[in-house]
């Protein structure tokens, strides 16, 4: 199964189109995972033992494991998840992008060191960069369409022959690059305006909608803006919103199964 069917499978089955995002920030976890050697491991075990029936994906963010050498913990999370749950799909959030020989190592990274379903992608750098990772036909390729970062519109909004870049990528996304049908955009739920135009441009592809929570984007907003023809595409994450709903041993995990849920709810709410 490719991994667009995988994650519409499971969207469908679990009534869902949360995506827990599992980015480590140790000192808002219980203390008593601060204090272990296996604490970040054990964290994103309980939060996905506490979440995999209520999410349609999990997206490990890769420098919040590097960053503090917890690399190992990253390879044991995907590969829990691929053992317990294979049938809940991962994207590898590394936001790789470089020459092609480099980029089929950040490829072969993502997919065969990591076991990863889907990697993040940075398309800067233009076509033969990202057929490296589209070549991998049934895994999904993320590509950085228009971020939800404050910052994003001075780039990604310059417009050129009276195209924005964001509308250059998602073109060149929907046709160039998908002609194995495994791209995604990444299209930030702080730009609800710009998701719509995306949207209108490349039909029922795939969107990975991060931007809530603390980056302020809104949900129905998002649903408004983004849904396809379909009443689907949208594979909406959180990250800090659900993992961190409580530091107490005693809840936490609870309480990131009502975040989630409550996201879920929230967004069906809005199906049209
Ligand atoms: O590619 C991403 O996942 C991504 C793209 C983007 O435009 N904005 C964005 O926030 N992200 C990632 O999505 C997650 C958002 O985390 P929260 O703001 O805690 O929900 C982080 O892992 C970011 O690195």
């Amino acid at each position: 199964m490719s991994f667009i069917e995988q994650i519409n499978k499971q969207r469908i089955k679990n009534n869902s189109m949360v995506c827990v995002g599992l980015d480590p920030f140790v000192e808002k976890m219980p203390i008593e995972f601060q204090n272990s050697k296996t604490g970040i491991f054990d964290f994103n075990k309980a939060i996905i033992d506490a979440t995999y029936d209520v999410v349609c994906s999990y997206k490990p963010q890769f420098a919040h494991y590097a960053a503090i050498g917890q690399l190992d913990a990253l390879k044991q999370t995907i590969a829990y998840i691929k053992k317990t749950y294979p049938e809940v799909p991962v994207i590898l959030d590394s936001k790789r992008g470089d020459i092609g020989t480099t980029a089929d190592m950040y490829a072969k990274e993502a997919f065969e060191q990591y076991n990863a379903d889907a990697v993040t992608v940075n398309p800067y750098m233009g076509d033969d960069t990202i057929l490296p990772f589209t070549a991998y036909k049934d895994k999904g390729v993320v590509i950085l369409c228009r971020t939800s970062n404050p910052g994003a519109g001075v780039i990604q909004n310059i417009k050129s022959d009276g195209k924005t870049l964001f509308e250059i990528i998602a073109e060149r996304a929907s046709t160039v690059w998908n002609e194995n049908n495994n791209v995604m955009l990444v299209v930030g739920a702080t730009a609800p305006e710009e998701m719509a135009r995306i949207r209108s441009l490349v039909g029922n592809m795939e969107f990975l909608v991060p931007g809530l929570g603390a980056q302020g984007g809104d949900v129905q907003a998002v649903m408004d803006a983004g849904l396809n023809a379909d009443n689907s595409g949208l594979v909406i994450n959180s990250s800090r919103g659900v993992l961190y709903a409580s530091n107490q041993l005693s809840d936490f995990a609870q309480k990131a199964r009502l975040e989630a849920i409550a996201l879920r709810d929230q967004a069906n709410q809005y199906k049209k």
